[in-house]
């Protein structure tokens, strides 16, 4: 399997012209947050906003907008359930992301189910979390979109049926056909299942092994996709190893690293990155 290298993160990450507006950075829509999950979804939003999106949305349960905005005022915010919002939303999206702190009940499923019906062709939907779980579980069909399903091994199992001792490389990128996607399955060397080729993280360490860290680099793929658009799988190779790179990095002098201190470093990274 090969392995992803810095010098292809530099390779995404190019100065940005200065003919261009917000416009130009694309356009994210990260969905989920329930009543008690409200951070990961504030983190996936402000992941996006950090790794340069040019516009972020939030759809969330209304009790988290106190603290989206007190936190992250960059970011608009819409009611989850509001399907009428969400109609005249999501077709103006580049990139949604749907999952992080959703939850599993009937409220998450109806949402999602909803999104399905209303996610076009050509868009980036990132799959994580609650909402793979859903999908799963409820075997869902899935629509037809740019999908990234972004599970951990735990719900890989469940989305692949394969047990956690059974995902090899050669089952991983069968499974991975299968649900005609690409798969990114975290660990602590994440691979990434693309439909051209099979790639692993060689970045990245146990100072990550904390809650939120997965939410974290939903936001900074969903930022990555909306940005370098003329680079799509490279863009998504990028994010993961940016993503572990930084923790990297933190770790030189911590013994944690916390999915907020990495958004925090994501503008000087990429500035590093870009020169
Ligand atoms: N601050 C927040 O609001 C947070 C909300 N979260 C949300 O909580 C929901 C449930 O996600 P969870 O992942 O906690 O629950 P899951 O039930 O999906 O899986 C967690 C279990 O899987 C096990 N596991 C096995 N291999 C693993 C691996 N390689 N990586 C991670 N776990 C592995 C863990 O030990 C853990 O007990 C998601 O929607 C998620 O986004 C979490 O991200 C934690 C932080
Ligand atoms: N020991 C480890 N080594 C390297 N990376 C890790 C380690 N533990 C966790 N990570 C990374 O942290 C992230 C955890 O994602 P996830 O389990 O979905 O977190 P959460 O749902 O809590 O946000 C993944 O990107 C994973 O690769
Ligand atoms: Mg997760």
């Amino acid at each position: 399997m090969q392995k992803i290298t810095e010098a292809l993160v530099r390779q995404v990450i190019q100065p940005r012209s200065q003919e261009s507006h917000k416009g130009s950075f694309g356009r994210v829509l990260t969905i989920g947050g329930n009543q008690n999950f409200g951070g990961a979804i504030i983190m996936s939003t402000s992941a996006a906003v950090y790794s340069g999106a040019g516009l972020v949305t939030c759809a969330t349960a209304p009790q988290n907008f106190v603290s989206l905005h007190a936190r992250l005022p960059e970011a608009m915010v819409v009611d989850y359930q509001d399907q009428t919002m969400l109609a005249e939303l999501i077709p103006q999206m580049d990139v949604l992301v749907i999952g992080p702190g959703l939850g599993v009940d009937a409220t998450a499923l109806a949402i999602l189910k909803f999104v399905f019906t209303q996610v076009q062709l050509h868009q980036n939907l990132i799959i994580d979390g609650s909402a793979i779980t859903l999908v799963a579980q409820e075997r869902l069909t899935l629509p037809t979109a740019q999908i990234i399903f972004t599970p951990h091994q735990m719900e890989w199992q469940r989305l692949s049926g394969l047990a956690l001792a059974e995902q090899t490389p050669a089952k991983n990128q069968a499974a991975q056909q299968k649900l005609a996607a690409t798969v990114i399955v975290k660990s602590h060397r994440t691979e990434v299942y693309l439909p051209s080729a099979a790639w692993q993280n060689p970045v990245g360490s146990a100072a990550m092994a904390t809650g939120g860290m997965g939410d974290c680099l939903t936001g900074i793929l969903a930022g990555f996709l909306a940005q370098f658009t003329t680079q799509r799988e490279a863009a998504i190779l990028a994010a993961v190893y940016a993503h572990s790179q930084i923790s990297d990095q933190l770790a030189q002098r911590q013994y944690v690293t916390l999915p907020t201190q990495i958004i925090d470093a994501l503008p000087q990274y990429m500035a590093r990155m870009s020169r």
